[in-house]
């Protein structure tokens, strides 16, 4: 038996126009996004990809992405289930900074260790900082020393991974096609899981905006074809090489 999952990340958000470290912050989608989530929509209704259930992030981007994307192929009533573990990876103090002006300042090599290594997190968001979500209501339930203050791909990977086996398998097993709208770096972590990609060759993995990642999973739960297959393969391309490029002049 296979089991078909789709990911999809959030359409273009107001800060990844202007080339702001996001992170936790809650910005949403701007009218290019928007227009990405309704042409997700029409992908998915296209190929009879219809999600039987909905799993998304805490945060307005991913929320409003995947609510645009189920109404255009009328699955608006599907059950959705939201978890801070598919949050975009927290960018600690890098949060609400421009990625031009963090690489001009700190250099090429420290801009990228902080923006791809696996394991090193940038400095640690000040629990007061204005782009700190320390004392957000929605992540109350988090104690209050596990609540990340900054995280690395790895850390994104170590409290994803449960979310995933508690609560996106089961609704592989039980049959459903499961819609996973998140973010770019939740998304790597979960795409690094699935293809069994090692913690070097993740740094040249980029997830494009509002295009939908179809994989079909085998009864192991991993996928048929690795790499799974973009269902508007060309505009992937070129949205992946623009993530690829951000911060650059
Ligand atoms: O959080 C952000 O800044 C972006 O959504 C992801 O940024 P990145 O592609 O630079 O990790």
């Amino acid at each position: 038996m296979t089991s078909k999952l789709i990911l999809l990340r959030h359409g273009e958000s107001e800060w990844n126009a202007k080339n702001l470290f996001t992170g936790w912050v809650d910005v949403d989608i701007n009218e290019k996004g928007v227009e990405e989530a309704k042409a997700a929509a029409k992908l998915l209704q296209s190929e009879d990809l219809l999600p039987d259930v909905l799993h998304t992030s805490l945060l307005r981007r991913a929320i409003h992405t995947a609510n645009l994307a189920l109404d255009g192929c009328d699955r608006h009533w599907i059950p959705v289930k939201r978890s801070w573990r598919l949050n975009e990876r927290h960018y600690g103090k890098l949060q609400g900074l421009n990625k031009t002006e963090i690489r001009d300042q700190f250099g090429e090599e420290q801009f990228m260790q902080w923006r791809r290594s696996y394991d090193v997190p940038p400095p640690p968001i000040d629990k007061d900082n204005e782009f700190s979500q320390y004392h957000d209501a929605r992540y109350a339930d988090i104690p209050a020393d596990e609540r990340p203050l900054t995280e690395c791909l790895k850390d994104v990977v170590a409290r994803m991974l449960p979310y995933w086996e508690a609560h996106i398998v089961p609704d592989l097993a039980a049959g459903k096609t499961v819609l996973v709208t998140a973010h770019g770096n939740s998304l790597r972590a979960l795409v690094k899981h699935l293809d069994g990609i090692s913690d070097d060759d993740i740094a040249g993995l980029n997830i494009p905006t509002g295009i939908p990642l179809y994989y079909e999973l085998n009864d192991e739960f991993k996928p048929v074809t690795p790499g799974g297959r973009y269902l508007d393969p060309e505009a992937a391309k070129a949205s992946i090489e623009a993530v690829k490029n951000q911060g650059k002049k």
